[in-house]
């Protein structure tokens, strides 16, 4: 665990200079597996912030509280058929120019011997004993009702309370607030729900080098993060606040940071040890404590995680772009998740089609995709478990292979060979496909 590094951290330590050395001592990167627990516990521990907000605006958010029921479902005894409510056996006279509807009030009781017409959804009348749906009976010339089926007690009928009782707990806090969910809060009665407030978070984009629009020209690229970070951190839960280009500016980053009121501030660049690399100093500038600082995993293992202020933390990700993503994947997004109040998902595990190979020392994520036609054995759905094959294009400056991918497979160092099963990280556009269960 604790080897040296044997890929060149130990002599890029050794080019700083004295004022951009760090730690006395060897730097240590912590192992993936616990830098994501960090942040999860980090996350976890909030601040969690409620709100209650209007039923349409709670959508994909989570439950701050239990969502208990504010009234018996069916909160009145109710026809669940078309046909006719009525009352003791049969035959039974017809309760003539009267029908029972949905949403009237309530009805006379039906005596003994009676039947009156009822539909769907309306309340059943005081003193009815079943509901005989209209196919399953025939009025007679004399206004007799005849069921033309056994009736048994109660059929027919929903009776009140059947789905739950005023105060049952339906769902517990944490659910995420889905359609159905929205559904079941109104049908409880909710007109608002207390949701956990989102992370409000601020993208710092960091290097002289980025365009925001147009071609690369002479040495100037295009910024890639600036465009992905937010829309991925939103589908993580966040409440996107800013996206500020900075440049390599130490004085306008340290004023960003120090500045910034959002819960989590979120830069990429300048995290390695070049002459412009701003995030250390200015982190140890604002008095920061580094809890993450670099992590044993490729790419972007110059990632880190530091507490700005008690609940206020900075997630500094490196500049190549899949480095990035490794970094959002590794810290952003648990730390995010605990946060937001929602729960861990089940890991998923799929089996790799394709031999992968390893670094030494360190986990490697990778892209991969769901195998499908002679890949998945000639099927065209994936087979139990899913198979996936590494992309290419996974080098940390590329984002090919990560946009075609279905998932980040988690590589253990040493590598992993075919039919191996491995962890696969999930991509939130993802999830509704939930593909590698
Ligand atoms: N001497 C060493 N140099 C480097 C090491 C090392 O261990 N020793 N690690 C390398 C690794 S691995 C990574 S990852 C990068 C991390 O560097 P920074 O976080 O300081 O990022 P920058 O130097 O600012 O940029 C790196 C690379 O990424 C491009 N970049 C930056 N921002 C964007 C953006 N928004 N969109 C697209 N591309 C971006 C930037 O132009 C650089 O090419 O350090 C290595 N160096
Ligand atoms: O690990 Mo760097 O983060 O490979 O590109």
């Amino acid at each position: 665990m604790n080897d040296p590094e044997v890929d060149g951290v130990d002599e890029a330590l050794a080019l700083l200079g004295p004022r951009q050395a760090r730690k006395p001592e060897r730097h240590r990167a912590t192992p993936w597996a616990e830098a994501r627990s960090v942040a999860a516990r980090l996350g976890a521990a909030g601040p969690h912030r409620t709100r209650q907000v209007a039923l349409d605006r709670a959508l994909g958010g989570v439950l701050a509280q239990p969502l208990t029921a504010l009234t018996d479902l069916p909160s009145f005894d109710t026809s669940a058929m078309d046909g006719w409510a009525v009352a003791g056996p049969g035959p039974w006279r017809v309760r003539e120019g009267d029908s029972v509807l949905a949403g009237h009030g309530r009805t006379p009781p039906l005596p003994d011997g009676e039947a009156v017409r009822i539909a769907t959804g309306a309340r059943v009348p005081p003193g009815a004993t079943a509901v005989i749906r209209s196919e399953h009976s025939r009025a007679d010339a004399v206004g007799h009702l005849h069921a033309q089926r056994a009736v048994t007690h109660g059929q027919d009928i929903r009776p009140r309370g059947q789905e739950c009782r005023s105060g049952d707990q339906l769902l517990p806090a944490s659910t995420p607030v889905t359609p159905a969910v929205l559904g079941l809060a109104a049908a409880a009665g909710y007109d608002e729900l207390p949701v956990v407030e989102r992370p409000r978070v601020a993208v710092l984009v960091l290097g002289d080098e980025l365009l925001t629009a147009g071609l690369p020209h002479e040495g100037l690229i295009r910024d890639a993060l600036g465009p992905m970070l937010a829309p991925w951190l939103r589908a993580l839960g966040a409440d996107v606040t800013v996206t500020r280009r900075i440049g390599d500016d130490a004085e306008a980053l340290y004023a960003a940071v120090s500045g910034s009121g959002a819960d989590v501030v979120i830069t990429t660049g300048g995290t390695a040890a070049g002459p412009v690399d701003h995030v250390h100093p200015v982190l140890r500038e604002a008095g920061a404590e580094l809890l993450v600082d670099g992590v044993k995993v490729r790419p972007g293992h110059p990632m880190l995680l530091a507490r700005l202020a008690p609940s206020q933390y900075l997630v500094g990700l490196p500049g190549n772009p899949l480095a990035a993503v490794s970094g959002l994947l590794t810290l952003a997004e648990p730390l995010l998740r605990g946060l937001a109040g929602r729960r861990a998902p089940e890991a998923n595990r799929a089996a790799l089609r394709d031999e992968v190979q390893g670094h030494p020392h360190d986990t490697r994520l990778v892209p991969v995709g769901r195998a499908t036609g002679r890949g998945a054995q000639g099927r065209a759905t994936a087979p139990e478990p899913a198979l996936v094959v590494p992309l290419h294009y996974n080098g940390p400056a590329m984002l090919r292979g990560i946009a075609a991918a279905d998932g980040l497979a988690v590589v253990p160092p040493g590598g992993a060979g075919a039919g191996d099963v491995l962890e696969i990280l999930a991509l939130p556009w993802a999830a509704t496909e939930r593909c590698f269960t």
